[in-house]
């Protein structure tokens, strides 16, 4: 599948093992250049391995990534960390202001971030200029994700890895991140991998979905995959969580 599109990630038969335990057992497959791919799976399935992989957190040990057409292992680290930006549900930050937080990537480049820029990022992420100022600790968990993901503009990553980013959120956060993520999408046509839990949230925003259970990539396809479910370990997989 996915043949007709231009992968921004492809993974070649990509093994992974820690502490005398195999965590991926040899991945074969392509996340589309632009689109949004969710990946969903029981947890200790292996996806937030699988993320690691792809930023060069945790090196393959065995098999090949490329990025862009090109081994992951050729890029510079640092490199590397811009180019495939990601996003965590605890959203890490530095203690002190928005701003602070948003010139940090910046400064590491040995460059400087301008208010307006950083006036212009808290726009796209729905957020006024009042943030700027504003200290991270002051935060709820919503604004405080929207300054993570604004954050990752900044770098102006064309990968962009999202681990279960609005599992601690309440609804109206949820959606708003939701709705972020997809004109992120549209707007900057970044390559989007979302790990969720939340099946509805995969099928909605996702183009595409990759099914991962003990290890192994069990399906992939068209996100509506999940409304009806050929493969039956996935068939059980999705009623178990109740879609
Ligand atoms: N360094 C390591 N050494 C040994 N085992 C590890 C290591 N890292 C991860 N694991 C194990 O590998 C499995 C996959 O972990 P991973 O965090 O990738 O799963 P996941 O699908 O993201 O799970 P969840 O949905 O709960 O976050 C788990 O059983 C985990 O305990």
């Amino acid at each position: 599948m996915n043949m007709l599109y231009e992968p921004s990630i492809h993974l070649q038969q990509v093994s992974f093992s820690a502490n005398g335990k195999t965590i991926l057992k040899s991945i074969t497959g392509s996340f589309p250049k632009g689109k949004i791919t969710t990946l969903v799976g029981p947890s200790g399935a292996g996806k937030t391995t699988l993320l690691k992989l792809c930023n060069g957190l945790l090196s393959p040990t065995d098999g090949q990534i490329l990025i862009d057409n090109q081994p992951i292992s050729t890029y510079e680290p640092t490199a590397l960390r811009r180019h495939v930006g990601i996003a965590l549900q605890a959203a890490p930050m530095i203690n002190g202001t928005v701003f602070e937080n948003f010139a940090l990537p910046r400064s590491l480049q040995g460059k400087k971030l301008t208010k307006e820029e950083a006036i212009q990022y808290l726009q796209d992420v729905g957020l006024d200029q009042s943030f700027l100022q504003r200290s991270i600790n002051g935060l709820s968990g919503g604004q405080r994700q929207k300054v993570s993901i604004a954050r990752t503009l900044i770098n102006q990553s064309s990968i962009l890895l999202l681990d279960e980013i609005t599992s601690a959120l309440d609804r109206q956060s949820v959606q708003d991140i939701e709705t972020l993520i997809t004109t992120i999408n549209k707007k900057y046509n970044v390559t989007m991998i979302w790990i969720t839990h939340n099946l509805q949230q995969a099928l909605t925003i996702g183009h595409f979905t990759w099914v991962m259970m003990d290890g192994e990539l069990i399906e992939t396809g068209k996100s509506s995959l999940l409304k009806a479910p050929v493969n039956p370990r996935v068939a059980e997989f999705v009623q178990g969580v109740n879609v």
